[in-house]
C-alpha cells in the first residue's frame, strides 16, 4: 500500500493530457491510476505507456470515466467545456478532487460547476503555472496604481490549433486588471475590434489574439498612456509549468473541503 494519492488523467491523447501523464509518472507524491479517453479512440484498451510510444507500466487507457474516478483522490482534466462538465459530476461522485484547466467555459457552463462543488473540491484556472498566477497579481495592482490615462489591453499568442479566444488566461488578466481598476470586466472588455471600430473608449479593457505555429503561450498586459508604455509580460516555452501547477493543485487539494478553488489559494499569492 502506498499513500501517495492517485491520479486519473482526462483527455490523455490530447498534448496537455501526454504532459501530464508525464509529469505524474515523474512524480514521487502522486501515482497514475488511471487515463481517460472518449468511447471509440483508438488508445482505448492500450496501456497507456505503449500508447505514448514507450513500454508497458500496467495502466489502461478507459473510456469509464466513473469507473477509473473511483479509483482515484484526484482528477485531472485539461479537455474541454462540455467535458468537463460531465467529469465534474462524475468526480464529485467518486468524491475526487477535480482540477480543471479547460477554457473556453461561458460563464453559463462555470456556474454548472456548482452542484458538483458541493460534493468535492475543485480547483479551476485558465493557467496553472506560478509566473502566471503572479502576472495576475501585479496586474493588480498595477491597474490599481494607475487611472485611466493609461488604457489597459490584453495581447496574448498561442499555437494553430488553439480553438478559444481569448484564452484563459488573457480573461484572468483582464479580470485582474478590471478588480485593481475597481470595475467590472464585462462593462469595459473590448475584444474582436474589426473594421470601423470608432475610437477607443476611455476606461476599456481590451483583448488581442495572436495564433501561429507552436507558440505555447505568450502573454503581455500593456499600460499605455500619452508618452510612456509599461508591459507586464509571460512567455510559456514548455508545457510542463501548466502539468507542474496541476499536479500541485491536485495534492493541495486532498486535505480541503468542498468548494470551488483556484491557484491563487494552491500557491497562497
Ligand atoms: N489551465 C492551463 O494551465 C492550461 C489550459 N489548457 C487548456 O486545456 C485544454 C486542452 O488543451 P490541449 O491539450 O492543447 O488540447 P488537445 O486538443 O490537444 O487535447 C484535448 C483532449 O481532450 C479530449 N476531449 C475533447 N473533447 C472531449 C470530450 N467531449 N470527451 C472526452 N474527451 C474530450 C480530446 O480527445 P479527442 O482528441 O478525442 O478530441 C483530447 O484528448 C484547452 O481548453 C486549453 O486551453 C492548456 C494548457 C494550459
Ligand atoms: O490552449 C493552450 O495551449 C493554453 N491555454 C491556456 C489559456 O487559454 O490561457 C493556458 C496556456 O496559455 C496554454
Amino acid at each position: 500500500m502506498t499513500d501517495r494519492p492517485g491520479i486519473v488523467i482526462t483527455g490523455g491523447s490530447g498534448r496537455m493530457g501526454q504532459m501530464l501523464i508525464r509529469t505524474v509518472l515523474e512524480s514521487d507524491k502522486a501515482r497514475l491510476v488511471g487515463v481517460v479517453e472518449r468511447s471509440g479512440h483508438t488508445w482505448v484498451g492500450q496501456d497507456i505507456g505503449v500508447a505514448m510510444g514507450g513500454a508497458a507500466i500496467g495502466v489502461n487507457v478507459t473510456d469509464d470515466a466513473l469507473e477509473a474516478f473511483s479509483k482515484a483522490q484526484a482528477v485531472i482534466d485539461f479537455t474541454a467545456p462540455e467535458a468537463t462538465l460531465e467529469f465534474a459530476a462524475l468526480a464529485a461522485q467518486a468524491r475526487a478532487v477535480h482540477v480543471i484547466g479547460t477554457t473556453g467555459m461561458s460563464e453559463a457552463q462555470i456556474a454548472q460547476l456548482e452542484p458538483a462543488a458541493r460534493h468535492a473540491a475543485i480547483v479551476r484556472a485558465g493557467n496553472m503555472s506560478l509566473g502566471v498566477n503572479l502576472l495576475v497579481q501585479l496586474t493588480k495592482k498595477v491597474a490599481a496604481a494607475l487611472d485611466e490615462d493609461f488604457d489597459i489591453e490584453v495581447i496574448e499568442a498561442h499555437h494553430h490549433h488553439k480553438v478559444d479566444a481569448p484564452s484563459g488566461t488573457a480573461l484572468m488578466l483582464g479580470e485582474a486588471a478590471a478588480e485593481g481598476r475597481g470595475v467590472t470586466l464585462s462593462d469595459v472588455s473590448d475584444s474582436g475590434r474589426d473594421g470601423i471600430t470608432g475610437a477607443r473608449k476611455r476606461g476599456d479593457i481590451g483583448f488581442s489574439a495572436i495564433r501561429g505555429g507552436d507558440i505555447v503561450g505568450e502573454h503581455d498586459v500593456l499600460f499605455a498612456a500619452a508618452g510612456e508604455r509599461i508591459v507586464l509580460r509571460h512567455m510559456a516555452t514548455d508545457r510542463a509549468i501548466f502539468a507542474r501547477g496541476a499536479l500541485k493543485a491536485a495534492l493541495w487539494g486532498q486535505d480541503k473541503a468542498p468548494g470551488q478553488y483556484d491557484m491563487v489559494d494552491v500557491l497562497g499569492l
